[in-house]
């Protein structure tokens, strides 16, 4: 037996077995040699079907491929030998190294008497309830927590997907046990992991509360299901080695955030004057390297939304058709999801889980969210459609927030209250209302922590948060307040600085486990400056004598705006840091 320190087991990637997966002519035990290869750091057999004597057999020679390594093999309880030559206990038998017990297996304090002390057990949670108990039985080492999304390799029997988020309640859950009990519990996700979604999960798997990170991610079918599973283990391995590396290097919360706001320099706080110099400095960017900025907006302010994208120095595409969008991808500098007249909902949920796979930055436009039922809970997410096998019916009903990762949610008072769950502000159909909110830097932090991404409250003062700083900007004019669209050019602003930003920060700095990479926070920064500052000029032109010369008169100074104009106006303050 290879030996080994309880507690200094290696998680990260975590292989079960699933023979049935194998393509066509691939042997098990081949399969098992080459994902070794590949960096696999735990194997679990995990069997469903066959008899005590055939599992037995299994595990044996799996461990004794295993041995050879420095991984970890263990047994899985079902089915449970009961045969007159093997104790109730599979680890006996089979000289595994650990028990992984479902919530329907043998129990794990039956299991814990029966085990030799030094054997680890894991059970699988699907919900917080479960976690909960397993941290109230003080006698699991870890957890298995999913499925985080659909599978086809295990019958989920009805259960809810976790989704993102989910898998994030039961990290903070055990994340409070450990406060609590001082006994620390390992985890690991499962279910429909895949290597284009891995960089999404690790981006959004700390805990909300307590930031606490999986040690790891278990896999079949994206392993076990291919001619070359070294290959495939080892891509994964990429992903996951990246992801420790840069959370080293960056340290803290925005390494969680797994956003690259300074290069490989890592999280620096940095002063109003600094970060409007970031965002001053992007102007050029944008017009050198007119960035694509794909929109999926609404009827009412489309044209004004493409005209301000041009000026600006960018490119507009405006598409929404689901068949076509996820091509588009590829070719884009950044995307905006902007809710309007929601009636696109394919075209974007299938565009933005697309972005997210090619790393293209996500604006994410919640108009109206708080309007009615049918817009929160699509930007929100309903889990139980996430079982549903058709990926295009997923798309469909799934929820937007669920299936995708945005890298900045910007609203106005109303859109950011109905998102942050806050009853501070209403809206009256797409407006906010009211005096605002009492403590907006507040707000708009803690929804970035909530959301991972940088989040912009709009209005006669903008804030904005990456979930560690928060600035106040104060310019603009209020003709924006009495045109329509402006929030929605903030929008396309704000995709296409952040898209600029992205797209020349990745020759720089490959990262493999970011989902998007690039200064987000200051590109957002320079997204309302532009507009705000471009509206002063506009507004104080003796032409304009109301808001539709104004809004004219806009798009033409947008076309002029020079970095020195933003350099010299904006007011840019860091309230927080
Ligand atoms: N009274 C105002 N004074 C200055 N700027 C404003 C004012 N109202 C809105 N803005 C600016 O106009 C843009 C749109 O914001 P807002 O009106 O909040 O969006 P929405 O159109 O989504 O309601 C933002 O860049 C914001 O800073
Ligand atoms: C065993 C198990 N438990 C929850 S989901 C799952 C299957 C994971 O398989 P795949 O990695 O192929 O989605």
């Amino acid at each position: 037996m290879v030996k080994f320190d309880r507690d200094a087991v290696d998680y990260s990637l975590y292989l079960v077995t699933g023979r049935e997966l194998l393509p066509e002519g691939k042997d098990y035990y081949e399969s098992l040699e080459e994902s070794l290869k590949g960096g696999v750091t735990v194997v679990q057999v995990r069997e469903k079907s066959i008899d005590t004597g055939e599992f037995v057999e299994i595990a044996r020679k799996t461990k004794e491929i295993t041995d050879k390594t420095s991984v970890l093999q263990w047994a899985c309880a079902t089915p449970p030998p009961t045969t007159k030559n093997c104790t109730a206990d599979p680890t006996d038998c089979t000289g595994a190294a650990g028990l992984h017990v479902g919530q329907t297996d043998m129990p794990v304090d039956l299991a814990r008497s029966l085990l030799p002390k030094d054997t680890i057990v894991g059970i699988s949670v699907s919900n917080v309830k479960e976690a909960q108990a397993a941290v109230d039985s003080g006698l699991v080492d870890y957890v298995g927590i999913g499925a985080v999304w659909w599978t086809g390799s295990k019958d989920l029997k009805g259960k809810l997907c976790l989704g993102i988020d989910g898998v994030g309640e039961v990290l903070d859950v055990l994340a409070e046990g450990e406060k609590q009990k001082g006994k620390v519990i390992k985890s690991v996700a499962i279910g429909g992991i895949h290597l284009p979604n891995l960089p999404q999960l690790l981006h959004g798997c700390p805990s909300p509360k307590h930031l606490k990170s999986l040690d790891g991610i278990a896999l079949i079918s994206d392993i076990v299901g291919f001619t070359n599973p070294e290959h495939a283990a080892r891509k994964l391995r990429t992903v996951l080695d990246s992801y420790h590396r840069v959370r080293k290097d960056q340290g803290g919360l925005h390494a969680a955030f797994g956003f690259n706001a300074c290069g490989e320099a890592g999280y620096m706080k940095r002063s109003g004057k600094e970060l409007l110099e970031a965002a001053a400095g992007l102007i050029a960017v944008v017009r050198e390297s007119t960035p694509l900025a794909h929109q999926i907006t609404n009827i009412v302010v489309a044209n004004d939304s493409a005209n301000a994208t041009l000026a600006m120095g960018g490119s507009p595409i405006m598409a929404s058709a689901e068949q076509e969008v996820g091509d588009l991808s590829k070719v884009i500098s950044g995307l905006l999801i902007n809710f309007g007249t929601i009636k696109d909902r394919a075209g974007m949920l299938v565009a933005g889980k697309a972005a997210n796979i090619n790393k293209k930055p996500i604006v994410f436009d919640p108009v109206a969210v708080g309007a009615t039922a049918f817009r929160r809970e699509t930007s929100k997410g309903m889990r139980p459609h996430q079982n549903m096998r058709d990926p295009q019916l997923t798309l469909r009903v799934a929820e937007l927030l669920q299936a995708w990762q945005p890298s900045v949610i910007k609203g106005n008072a109303a859109e950011i209250g109905a998102l942050a769950e806050s009853a501070e502000v209403a809206s009256r159909g797409v407006d906010s209302v009211g005096s605002g909110f009492a403590n907006p830097a507040e707000v708009v932090k803690s929804l970035a922590r909530k959301r991972r991404c940088v989040v912009a409250l709009t209005g006669k003062e903008d804030w904005v948060s990456d979930g560690q700083t928060v600035v106040k900007l104060s310019n603009g004019h209020e003709y924006l307040g009495v045109i329509t669209g402006s929030g929605c050019m903030t929008g396309s602003a704000i995709t296409v600085y952040t898209g600029a930003a992205s797209q020349s920060v990745k020759q720089a700095y490959e990262n493999e486990s970011q989902i998007v990479q690039g200064d987000i926070f200051a590109a957002t920064i320079a997204g309302i400056l532009v507009i705000n500052v471009a509206a002063e000029i506009a507004a104080a032109r003796p032409d304009v004598k109301g808001p539709n010369t104004f809004r004219s008169a806009l798009i033409d100074e947008l076309y002029n705006l020079r970095a020195d104009a933003l350099l010299e106006r904006a007011r840019v303050e860091v309230v927080e840091s």
